[in-house]
Order: structure tokens, then sequence, then C-alpha cells
């Protein structure tokens, strides 16, 4: 799966991926700080949500499991599973049985304790042959079902979120936390400082305009903005 310089922004909100290139093929890992864009990256990843820009080519058969596993869903685990099975074309897995799952394989799955839903929506997930995106998956897992998912995840081709550090051999990729804030005078053109790469927004306030940048980019930035003739009142 490779996601080539994908950047994303909710309307008209702050960049929250800007030219994101990662090749996905063995066991990877995403980590960042909260709101760094973890599970938005994994929603293009999945195909639910569209990038802005930039482009995602992914295989034919993905399992994802998101971030909140639908929790008001009338179908049971049975007949959630077979349904999945049928739209995979694939043999049901030992998953649920792997992850120790004991809650009624009949009842509605909004029944279902948190971690038992969990685990029917690995089983779902795991159905797919080619590619997992997997958002904080360990979520509700008991000790030895968390270890088991471990295993299972061994000889995968994945994109894991895991601030948990379950994963500690596998290929890392870090979501930049923090950002620089720039806050300058005499802007003439907002519009090139918001097409600098790094910029994740742009706020004018009063005679000043703040710029936000992610840390690894702000000295690229700061130079372009005096090249534009910006002055620069503060940096932190
Ligand atoms: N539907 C949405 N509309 C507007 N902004 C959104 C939406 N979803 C996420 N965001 C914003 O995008 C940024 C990244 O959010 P995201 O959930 O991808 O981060 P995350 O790294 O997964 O966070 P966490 O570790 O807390 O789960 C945040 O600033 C968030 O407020």
């Amino acid at each position: 799966m490779l996601l080539d310089q994908v950047s994303k922004r909710y309307g008209r909100g702050p960049w929250v991926l800007r030219d994101l290139t990662l090749e996905v093929s063995g066991l990877t890992v995403l980590t960042g700080a909260n709101g760094t864009g973890k599970s938005t990256l994994l929603k293009i990843a999945a195909g639910v949500l569209k990038p802005t820009s930039g482009r995602v080519s992914r295989p034919a058969s993905v399992g994802y499991v998101p971030e909140r596993f639908p929790s008001d869903v009338k179908m049971s685990a049975s007949a959630y599973l077979a349904h999945m099975g049928r739209i995979r074309r694939a043999e049901a897995n030992d998953v649920l049985e792997r992850l120790g799952f004991v809650g009624s394989m009949t009842s509605p799955m909004a029944e279902l304790s948190k971690g038992n839903a969990q685990k029917v929506a690995l089983a779902q997930a795991f159905l797919a042959s080619d590619v997992l995106v997997l958002d904080e998956p360990w979520t509700g897992l008991d000790a030895s079902a968390a270890a088991e998912l471990v295993s299972l995840l061994e000889e995968r081709t994945a994109l894991v979120s895991d601030h948990e550090g379950h994963l500690a051999s596998a290929t890392r990729v870090d979501l930049a936390g923090g950002h620089v804030t720039i806050d300058l005078s005499r802007v003439s053109a907002l519009d090139a400082l918001e097409a600098l790469e790094g910029v994740r927004s742009v706020q004018a306030r009063g005679s000043s305009v703040r710029v936000v940048v992610a840390p690894d980019r702000s000295d690229q930035v700061l130079a372009e903005a005096l090249r534009l003739g910006c002055s620069v009142r503060s940096v932190r």
C-alpha cells in the first residue's frame, strides 16, 4: 500500500496532514501525540476518508478496525461475521477463538462488552487477505488477548496505531508531535505562506499573522517568510 504526498484538512480548518508519503510493506506502527492525525491517516489508508490532495494505492482486500467500532449494531456477531465473510469471499477465521471471545454469538452486538465487541471488530478485519489498517486495536482487550493480537500480526502487512508500544520491533512512523508558532507582521501574501510545506494553519490576528508549522519545517518557513518581506515578531 502506498500513500503518496497525502494532505488532509477538514473544511477550511488547519492542515492535519501535509505531503505525507508512506509505503506499507510489512508491519508498520503509527505513533504521535493526541491530535497529530493518526486516525485521520488510518481512515485515508482504509479508504473511508478522502485526502484533500495526494493519492493512495491500495490492494483489493483491506481490513479496517476504526478507533470506535460501531456499538449499536443490531446484528449478532455470528450474522455479522458471516455477512463480512460473504462480502470478502473469505473462509471463517479462528481469530475470535484465539482472542478468547466469551460473549454471545447470537445476541445483538450492541449487548457485547467492549472487549468482546473489539474482538469481533478484529475478526472481521482479519478476513481481509492483503492489508490491515488498525486504529488502536488493543483498546479494551485483556492481557492474554493483547498478547495474542501481537502474534496474529506477525507476518502480516499492516498499518497500526499503537500508543502503548505493543509492537516494539515493527517499523515506526511518527507523526511529528508538537508545532512551532510564528507571529509575523507586514504580511502581503497569506496564500504564499499557506502553500509552504509544513504549514498547518495561517490566521490573521489584527495587524499580525500567526503561522503554525510542523517543528521540522520551521526554519524553512521562517526563511521563506523573510524572503516574502514579512517581519518576524516571535517564534515559540
Ligand atoms: N471530522 C472532523 N472534523 C474536523 N476536524 C477533525 C475531524 N476529525 C479529526 N479532526 C481534527 O483533526 C486533528 C487530528 O485528529 P485525529 O483524530 O486524526 O488525531 P489522532 O492522532 O488520531 O488523535 P488521538 O491520539 O487523540 O486519537 C485534530 O485536530 C482533530 O480535531
